[in-house]
């Protein structure tokens, strides 16, 4: 497949859209029908709109507070988001069963049908494509905030439609952050071109006046990746969105756990984003941060979790960014009950609110750290551009081909996965093994600087060994992995 970074016509877009609404029965609805579905949305009213919502969000220069939740039967699913709504949900989301992520609507179908019978979920999520436009049409008039789809789909062309026609005014993904930390092996062109249809059907809606928001999957393998190359990853995919005709993006960012290089990490991802599409030519475009609460091993132990939601939820605040993931106390454990889930919520929003009025200060450390960000990111921007010739879609997929941007811990081979990070003695993510990755040598002084540091006060060599313990460190109640 040859993706470019161009926008598709709409009578290529209308084309392929035929194929894409035949792949399940509920693509066959008349409520899929373009006019309908513009419509459709522009009857959702304002504060049930993600985009507006998040607009409104990001003059207060407050943190919103979104959790996840899905589940497999529509009146399961229903009371579990009107729980977490009580609770104090800002937004909601959908996320997605994995099944349905891969396409294989069967067996959600099967999943759906087990679930209603013994009256419990037996799929990990909400299985959208299966309820179709009508179901999801249910949630949304069930619940009083803005609704997401929130998965991890490499081809999310039918699940997009169908959640879009039925109001849902947000979807979280992109080609590259949905394919490389989901997938074992479908190819970035493929996933791009999948990624450029769903933009593409956001820019024929914001052609006719409806505002959606588009929110590429900022931590990507949620495994010590260095907040450079996360950041990278979300520009790319933001241009990429942009050029479809994409408003409205939040970009996205996984706690790390230096509360330095997390505020930095959120201020550039806003800065680099706004930048890049500003060079690209996309003016008066609404960005949007969101910041991911930890997406690593979590404790056991209930307190412990929800002592780890609380500092996410400091950092998020003081960091200003825009919208807040939530964990629940039983992340180590698996899905949550609404109960928990609704525990990791108030938390969160009970910590967020007590710091709406203050802001993490300025400092040399803060300046040094949002300064290596920028270098780093222009590194791999300009390596991007350059074996693109101009052309991101292409300079992505060039970039991964020869491991010049690489995301550690991915399962998918469309990654060369020679980097490897590891802690420096603040706990700043630094990067160990640079593999193909294209930084320059300042920067890699600079990390292995760092990290000599460290290994010097804990006598230690600078080995795999430090990546080991500080991918199990948290879970343990330390944030880095020190040699016993
Ligand atoms: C980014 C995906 C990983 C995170 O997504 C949570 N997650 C996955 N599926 C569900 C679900 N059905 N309900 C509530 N949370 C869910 C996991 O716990 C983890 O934190």
């Amino acid at each position: 497949m040859r993706v470019r970074n161009k926008k598709w016509s709409l009578e290529y877009f209308l084309e392929v859209r035929k194929e894409v609404l035949s792949t399940w029965p509920t693509g066959d609805s008349p409520l899929l029908d373009l006019d309908t579905a513009v419509e459709t949305l522009r009857a959702v009213p304002e504060h049930k709109n993600f985009a507006l919502k998040l607009l409104k969000a990001d003059k207060e220069k407050r943190t919103y507070i979104q959790p996840r939740a899905g589940v497999a039967t529509l009146q399961g699913h229903i009371e579990l988001l009107k729980h977490l709504e009580q609770a104090g949900a800002d937004f909601l989301p959908s996320t997605i069963d994995s099944y349905t992520r891969h396409n294989r609507y069967l067996e959600a179908q099967e999943g759906i049908e087990i679930s209603e019978k013994e009256q419990r979920s037996f799929l990990n999520g909400f299985p959208a494509v299966n309820h179709g436009v009508e179901g999801c049409m249910e949630v949304l008039k069930a619940v009083n905030v803005p609704l997401q789809a929130r998965h991890g789909t490499p081809d999310a062309r039918l699940l997009s439609e169908i959640i879009h026609a039925a109001g849902w005014t947000s979807n979280e993904g992109g080609g590259i952050s949905y394919n490389i930390p989901y997938a074992k092996n479908i190819s970035l062109a493929d996933s791009i071109y999948y990624w450029q249809y769903c933009d593409r059907l956001v820019g024929y809606y914001e052609d006719h006046g409806i505002h959606i928001n588009r929110e590429p999957f900022g931590p990507l393998t949620g495994t010590l990746v260095p907040p450079s190359i996360a950041i990278t990853v979300g520009i790319i995919e933001s241009i990429l969105a942009a050029t479809q005709g994409v408003k409205h993006i939040s970009v996205g960012y996984g706690q790390c756990g230096n509360v330095v290089q997390d505020v930095a990490a959120i201020q550039m991802l806003k800065e680099l984003t706004e930048y890049y599409l500003y060079t690209f030519g996309h003016k008066n475009m609404h960005i949007t941060t969101v910041f991911h609460q930890w997406m690593g091993g979590f404790p056991k132990d209930e307190a412990e979790a929800l002592g780890l939601i609380s500092m996410a939820s400091t950092v998020a605040s003081l960091s200003k960014a825009t919208k807040m993931i939530t964990k629940t106390p039983v992340e180590s454990i698996g899905v949550p009950t609404k109960e928990m889930n609704a525990t990791g919520i108030k938390a969160s929003k009970f910590v967020v609110n007590l710091l709406k009025d203050q802001a993490f200060p300025d400092s040399q450390k803060l300046n040094l750290e949002k300064e290596m960000i920028r270098k780093e990111v222009t590194c791999l921007m300009d390596k991007v551009i350059d074996l693109g010739l101009g052309d991101v879609a292409i300079g992505a997929i060039k970039a991964f081909e020869y491991g010049v941007i690489d995301i550690p811990f991915a399962p998918s081979k469309q990654t060369m996965g020679l980097v490897l990070p590891a802690r420096d003695n603040e706990g700043c993510i630094r990067i160990l093994e640079f593999g193909h990755l294209g930084m320059s040598e300042e920067v890699k002084n600079f990390h292995k600087d760092k990290l000599k540091e460290r290994a010097l006060k804990e006598d230690r060599a600078l080995d795999f060994q430090m990546t080991v313990d500080d991918v199990y460190a948290v879970s343990e109640g330390s944030l880095i992995g020190r040699k016993a």
